[in-house]
């Protein structure tokens, strides 16, 4: 399965299947980019299998969904695999690329940027929307029209990105704390101002509340949990994702939870949950 074009890093026995993590060329970043893999155990006796894509917040790497959120044991009990891109282009040797958590390296918010000198790397929407799906279907038995993804955070704002934006390809999609609408937040006029060259309306084409303003749909439902701990509560703001969808007639599930924080111990604590919303429609 792993050949010349994805380099096995390591690989590690887990839940009756296997974790690995990979390197390969990526076209789109124009560098060497991870992934995180966990096969379960059907597909290591041959059998295609359907996929979860999850998408880590700022800071976070391919590993840290894999390690932190407690979801390999669920996907193994569904005979789901989990891929796990890492969350921006590395070594792009870009000035001020590691100067902030919020910009650059670790937080490249799911997009292609477009203007100089981020446009040639920073280009995560082009990579997790088509490169690594591809790829990953090429080098591995999964089933291309059985894919969903989730994410946190950040992440979360890319898995409902993604999946309103091409729901033909992701048939299901949940999210943890996402980023509702990075383009009325400072992280997101930050990055609109670095990877956009300013052009705040670029969000447009991101933004889960503007696509869903725009009449992006998905025909599923869009599961949600928030900690209403959570110290990026108002940069996350799913108040506005609730109106969004209400306005636009998506059908979303949003969860508030009372004493849960930002972290991974919010995420693990919902993590059978949102499998559970996937594996539904995805083993059907
Ligand atoms: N101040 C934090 C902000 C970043 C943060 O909270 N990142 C979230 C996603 S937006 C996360 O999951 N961090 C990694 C972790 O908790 O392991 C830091 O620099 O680590």
């Amino acid at each position: 399965m792993v050949g010349d074009t994805v380099q096995l890093l390591e690989r590690h026995a887990c839940c009756g299947g296997e974790v690995s993590f990979l390197s390969h060329a990526s076209r789109e970043l124009g560098l060497d980019a991870k992934v995180g893999v966990f096969l379960p155990r059907q597909a290591l006796e041959g059998a295609s299998v359907p996929t979860i894509y999850v998408l880590a917040g700022l800071t976070c790497t391919q590993e840290t969904f894999l390690i932190k959120a407690n979801a390999v044991r669920y996907a193994a009990k569904h005979g789901i695999a989990l891929i796990a891109p890492d969350t921006s282009p590395r070594g792009a040797n870009i000035a001020g690329e590691d100067d902030s958590y919020d910009i650059g390296t670790g937080a490249g918010y799911y997009v292609d940027a477009t203007a100089q000198p981020w446009s040639e790397h920073y280009r995560m929407a082009s990579y997790v929307g088509k490169e690594l799906p591809a790829l990953m279907e090429e080098t591995f038995p999964f089933i291309p029209e059985r894919c969903g993804i989730m994410g946190h955070s950040m992440g979360g704002m890319g898995a409902l990105s993604f999946a309103l934006s091409a729901p033909d390809k992701w048939k299901t999609v949940s999210a943890f704390a996402p980023l509702s609408s990075p383009s009325r937040t400072d992280w997101g006029e930050k990055a609109a101002n670095l990877y956009f060259g300013g052009n705040q309306s670029l969000w447009q084409q991101y933004d889960p509340c503007l696509l869903l303003k725009a009449g992006k749909h998905h025909p599923g439902t869009l599961l949600v949990d928030q900690g209403l701990s959570d110290n990026f509560l108002e940069k996350l703001q799913p108040n506005l994702l609730q109106e969004a969808a209400r306005s636009a007639g998506q059908a979303l599930t949003l969860r508030q939870h009372e004493g849960f924080d930002h972290s991974y111990w919010f995420v693990q604590s919902f993590i059978e949950d949102h499998i559970n919303h996937h594996a539904a429609e995805l083993r059907a």
